[in-house]
């Protein structure tokens, strides 16, 4: 079913009409799913916001809309070089920012496609984002994990922007979190999206950490970054591999601290890999309160993520009602 909003009204204050949305989730970072596949609704930032508002909306970190991919600004290129990259996952943070990626939000829109019938080119599923190509495949639950249905993909390449001397450094920046004494050094990792990484000498701290107020970033990233607190808690060989196991949470730019943040993961372990220096294992079971993503560090600074998605339902809005509020 497709987005019936009264478009010519636009999604502003004053639109009128249902939009038929579906509510999924990836570890608990939740979302709400829109099938806007002939690209006929102009999503503003105040309708994201009404539809993520867990008390007045549906209620999601954020809203992912799904779009033909010849409909969006970035469509033409991503179809020069992916032709099978049909869908395009345009992905709102909760307070109605664009986002580049959402690791978490990929497996659960390819879950959403499958289940819309829309997953039609056999084992592989080519999802178009703003961080480029993922492809997206199913994939065995590990040893010890407990959640349904698992999907992976090659998330691409990570960097870290501070370069060399981040790297042998292993930080670049300073991060101070209320709750936790003092400023601590921290590691910038992109993703696609922006993360500083920092890390905690154990759980206890971990917990101590107040996440409802933003942490505090020098140098102050010029777009924003998403803060990911980890705690190493050693290395163990799972389903063969020697596997790294990392505690982490997040708090996530657009929208406060999440239960999960994919992309988050991959720059927790990414960072925790680099600071371990050579010898580090290249599998990193990542636990977030939400529940456990996988990471496996690939040739090239490319990384694969692997997680759970659950689509747990769906529903009519009522978009006057929903603006009106
Ligand atoms: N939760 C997502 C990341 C969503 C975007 C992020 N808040 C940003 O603004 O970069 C994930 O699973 O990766």
């Amino acid at each position: 079913m497709t987005a019936a909003v009264d478009v010519a009204a636009g999604t502003g204050p004053g639109a009128t009409g249902t939009l038929h949305v579906t509510k999924g989730h990836g570890t608990q970072n939740d979302f709400v799913l829109l099938d806007d596949r002939d690209g006929r609704l102009d999503l503003s930032a105040a309708l994201v916001r009404a539809l993520a508002d867990r008390r007045a909306g549906v209620g999601g970190d954020g809203v992912i809309r799904l779009v033909g991919t010849q409909h969006v600004a970035e469509g033409a290129h991503l179809l020069q070089t992916a032709p099978d990259a049909r869908w395009f996952m345009d992905y709102r943070n909760a307070d109605g920012s664009v986002a580049e990626m959402c690791g978490n939000g990929v497996r659960v829109f390819a879950l959403y496609l499958d289940r819309l019938g829309l997953w039609d080119d056999g084992d592989e599923l080519a999802v178009g984002t703003r961080a480029g190509v993922m492809r997206v495949r199913r994939v065995a639950v590990p040893q010890d994990v407990t959640d349904g249905a698992w999907f992976a993909f090659d998330i691409g390449r990570w960097h870290l922007p501070g370069g060399a001397a981040a790297q042998s450094a292993g930080f670049d920046a300073e991060v101070t979190v209320a709750g936790l004494d003092v400023a601590r050094p921290a590691l910038s990792v992109d993703v696609g999206n922006p993360h500083s990484v920092l890390a905690l000498p154990d759980t206890a701290v971990l917990d101590a950490a107040d996440l409802v107020t933003a942490p505090r970033v020098e140098p102050v990233p010029p777009y924003g970054t998403n803060v990911e607190l980890v705690v190493p808690l050693g290395e163990s060989v799972v389903d063969g591999s020697l596997t790294g196991r990392l505690r982490m949470r997040v708090h996530e730019r657009g929208v406060g601290e999440t239960r999960s943040c994919g992309t988050g993961a991959v720059a927790a372990a990414m960072a925790v890999r680099t600071w371990a220096g050579p010898g580090a294992p290249d599998v990193w079971l990542v636990d977030v309160p939400g529940g456990t993503v996988r990471v496996t560090a690939l040739a090239d600074s490319r990384a694969e993520l692997a997680g759970p998605a659950v689509l747990v339902g769906e529903m009519d809005v009522d978009v006057t009602a929903l603006l009106g509020a």
